[in-house]
């Protein structure tokens, strides 16, 4: 059992739903999202994503695509997001940390550098969207030997694959609550709590969903019947909204507190 094992059973303990932001790190620079990393705990974040910038966003909306490209001004990569771990942690912050990259930059690391970086740096867990399920299995099991947890995606069309993909997984199901890419949206599908307790009924794992959720009505909504809640696009909308503040020494705070408030009442 891991942090981010831990936090969900103290959170189902607590009749709590995590409510787990993503940020691209590196925008708009890594000390800021530091500084951000923070606000989102003292907002009432449970556990973060930290999103490598790429320069192939496939599954991701413009919002979070022209994050990845400010960040990658700053030549942001998986180390200097381990390393914006670190000093999230000098800095206080408790929560588990999930490493969200692309396939790309793990190949390019190499599995053993990757896996044992991430054990160093204490991370809970990792979310490769395009991870192709055949090379699942394996990467597993390397995660597992890190104690780290591969948490699979689940999409509504994943329906005969469920089983499949629910089998090796760890930390939690991340259910995809829309198809197409990431992005808030005013509804979902007809059928997406059916499709969330279906996925349910495949696991004993905690089971969070994510794409779209964008205010408090939809974390509520989702909250009914979900462990978790990610919400990604919203929130990096409120920092590229924030970065002239951020950049003026004079008004940082502000920009901060507008980010920080956002998520609180993502909350309430
Ligand atoms: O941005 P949204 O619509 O709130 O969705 C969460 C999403 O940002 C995060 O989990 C994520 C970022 N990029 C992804 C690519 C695929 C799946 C999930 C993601």
């Amino acid at each position: 059992m891991n942090l981010m094992d831990a936090t969900f059973k103290r959170l189902r303990e607590e009749k709590k739903t995590a409510l787990i932001p993503f940020l691209t790190v590196g925008d708009p620079d890594v000390e800021t999202t530091v500084d951000i990393i923070r606000e989102l705990e003292e907002a009432g974040a449970d556990m973060l994503e930290l999103g490598v910038p790429y320069s192939d966003p496939l599954a991701d909306g413009p919002v979070i695509q022209r994050a990845s490209e400010r960040a990658l001004q700053n030549r942001i990569t998986i180390r200097t997001c381990l390393e914006a771990a670190d000093k999230a942690r000098e800095a206080g912050v408790r929560m588990p940390f999930i490493l969200f990259t692309y396939y790309n930059p793990v190949l390019q690391m190499g599995m053993e550098t990757f896996f044992a970086a991430l054990q160093e740096h204490g991370i809970s867990g990792i979310i490769i969207p395009d991870l192709p399920v055949e090379e699942a299995e394996e990467l597993g099991r390397q995660a597992e030997q890190a104690d780290v947890n591969l948490v699979p995606l689940v999409a509504p069309t994943s329906d005969t694959r469920i089983e499949r993909i629910v089998r090796n997984a760890r930390g939690f199901i991340y259910c995809v609550s829309s198809l197409g890419v990431t992005g808030e949206r005013a509804s979902f599908f007809e059928g997406v709590e059916q499709f969330i307790e279906r996925v349910k009924r495949h696991t004993d794992l905690p089971v969070a969903v994510g794409f779209g959720i964008s205010n408090g009505e939809q974390v509520k909504r989702f909250s009914r019947i979900c462990d978790g809640v990610v919400v990604g696009s919203a929130i990096v909308r409120q920092v590229e909204e924030a970065i002239p503040l951020l950049d003026d020494p004079s008004r940082r705070k502000k920009g901060l507190l507008q980010i920080r408030s956002f998520v609180a009442q993502l909350r309430a």
